[in-house]
């Protein structure tokens, strides 16, 4: 770390600063510490985060339609969107927040310094959108899959404007099969005609979902339809929040009619673009699990070793060449960012 250099008064300054947050802390928390004590706010109940504003949350009591506005009680950080919580009702229809519950999963993306930031939590699955057109190449599919199984979200794969799909399949029938029998769910839409998201439907029921994929694939198109409603997706929101349409990036958790809990944000939908370490690539590759860890050389990286398990594997057949190919082109690129 380089060792900056700040004059005697910077330092001054620097170290006041401190000291008045500390201080402005301690009493927000003592205040809180005292209405909580005082009774003025309402019996612990479970809710879910669906917006994020800095220190403000909108939390959907469970079971409830509206959302509460809430503050964090002074000790908690770091919440996002889609994080149960605790919290408790104040006398003026806000709320505060008293607890996170355990986490399962939470979804990170770089923030503008390059460090990783928590965006969403507790997601089931993760869409991974492609299309008919914009062809996809293998290798986008293989990176999306390998950023989300770094997350261990299971993956989902929608192969969307299936009405622009020739009769036969072609190659892109060819590379769903391979993808269903390494074991990924498949689904295909289209929103080009009536009841072309039916199998996505069912597949969103019941769980929490993000949609990722590159531009033009329909993702727009999809969400649209799964929240037909501008006043549902605005509406998902507490009143003041509708007056703060600038914080549009917030991921926020949207209720679907027709079943589900959708998460979206544009940084969300851009997810699979982030760095990942060479392991975290092999390790992505589902059916290279079990062969990792078998090459001679225990540090093998897989290119040209004597006694590597996994070139083994694609020489006997049973890894597919393309894949290989894939997890190659990968693990070259992050060579060269
Ligand atoms: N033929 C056909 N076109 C579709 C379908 N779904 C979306 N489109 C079209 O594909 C184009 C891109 O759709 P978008 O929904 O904007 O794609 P996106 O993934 O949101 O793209 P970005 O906003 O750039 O990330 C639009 O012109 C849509 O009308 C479909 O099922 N069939
Ligand atoms: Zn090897």
């Amino acid at each position: 770390m380089s060792k900056r250099k700040l004059s005697r008064q910077q330092r001054w300054r620097i170290e006041k600063i401190q000291a008045e947050r500390a201080r402005r802390a301690e009493k927000r928390g003592a205040k809180e510490s005292e209405q909580l004590a005082a009774g003025e706010y309402g019996p612990e109940q479970p809710g879910r985060v669906i917006a994020h504003f800095g220190r403000t949350l909108d939390v959907l009591p469970e079971g409830g339609e509206a959302p509460v506005r809430c503050h964090l009680r002074a000790n908690l950080e770091g919440l996002v969107t889609g994080d149960r919580v605790i919290w408790r009702a104040g006398q003026d229809g806000s709320g505060v927040v008293v607890a996170r519950g355990e986490r399962d999963n939470v979804l990170e993306r770089p923030d503008p310094r390059g460090q990783l930031k928590p965006v969403a939590a507790n997601i089931d699955q993760i869409l991974i959108v492609f299309a008919v057109e914009p062809e996809p190449h293998a290798n986008l599919i293989d990176r999306y899959l390998v950023a989300a199984e770094a997350t261990g979200i299971p993956p989902v794969l929608v192969l969307n404007k299936i009405d622009l799909l020739p009769d036969s399949g072609g190659a892109l029938r060819e590379l769903l099969d391979r993808y269903e029998s390494l074991g990924y769910p498949v689904v295909t839409t289209t929103t080009a005609r009536d009841g072309g998201l039916d199998a996505l439907h069912r597949r969103l029921a019941g769980r929490t979902s993000v949609f990722v994929g590159q531009s033009g694939v329909g993702k727009s198109s999809l969400i649209d339809r799964l929240l037909p409603d501008e006043e549902l997706r605005i509406g998902a929101l507490s009143e003041d929040s509708r007056k703060g349409r600038h914080t549009t990036t917030t991921a926020r958790l949207y209720h679907m009619p027709s079943g589900g809990e959708l998460i979206d944000s544009p940084g969300i939908r851009e997810f699979g673009l982030t760095h990942l370490d060479e392991d975290q690539v092999a390790r992505g590759f589902i059916e290279f699990r079990e062969l990792l860890g078998r090459c001679r050389f225990r540090d093998c990286r897989h290119r040209q070793e004597p006694g590597c398990a996994l070139i083994h594997a694609v020489e006997a057949g049973e890894v597919h060449a393309d894949r290989f190919a894939s997890y190659r082109r990968i693990v070259d690129s992050l060579e060269d960012s």
